[in-house]
């Protein structure tokens, strides 16, 4: 477990300097913003056959929290991505891991990078195994649309800033504590501002 945590912490540092340049960030961006990897986390993921009656349901459509999301799924298929009204399935692979944009990119960019809706819906044949990292920012870590995305080029924050701890609590609380309705889950849009 050690050395998978080991392997996607480097190879984390790597994605989040690519990230960091797509955005057209300082180089320097990254060890001024943050230089803290104590809240990143590891999920070991196992999804029982479907039975019938329970909608395949693994995970319902969500975006994760964090900076960015590695994971690695085993040769079952059951992750989708939600693109354009569709969902799209990501065909499982060995030798394949899967990067997705979290929501604190999506706020600190102001939008520019949206974070991945995705699913799992699980197979009814057999078990299926994923492994996900999440690439986070330190708990009080102060987390709102940056300069470069707001007033550096004229355009309004869409969102309002918060502590990433908190935010990463409401999340953990929408699953141990899920809300009546649906509707009233949280999801990034509790900081959104409307204009
Ligand atoms: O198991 C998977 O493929 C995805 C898991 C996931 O989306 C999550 O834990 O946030
Ligand atoms: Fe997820």
């Amino acid at each position: 477990m050690e050395a998978i945590v080991s392997h996607f912490t480097k190879l984390g540092v790597v994605l989040e300097g690519i990230i960091n340049e797509c955005l057209g960030l300082p180089p320097d961006f990254r060890t001024n913003y943050r230089n803290d990897r104590s809240r990143d986390s590891l999920l070991g993921l196992h999804y029982f056959p479907a039975i019938e009656d329970d909608n395949n349901t693994g995970e319902t459509a969500h975006e994760d929290p964090g900076c960015f999301t590695i994971l690695y799924q085993d040769e079952v298929r059951g992750l989708e991505v939600h693109k354009d009204d569709h969902w799209i399935p990501i065909a499982p692979s060995k030798d394949k891991l899967i990067v997705s944009i979290g929501d604190v990119i999506q706020v600190l960019s102001n939008n520019k990078f949206r974070s991945a809706t995705h699913r799992v819906l699980r197979p009814s044949e057999t078990n299926r195994y994923s492994y996900a990292f999440f690439y986070n920012v330190h708990g009080d870590k102060w987390v709102e649309p940056l300069p470069q995305f707001t007033k550096e080029i004229g355009e309004s924050p869409k969102y309002r800033g918060f502590v990433f701890e908190e935010y990463h609590h409401l999340r953990i609380k929408n699953r141990s504590h899920p809300p009546d309705r649906p509707e009233d889950l949280i999801h990034i849009t509790h900081y959104s501002i409307s204009n």
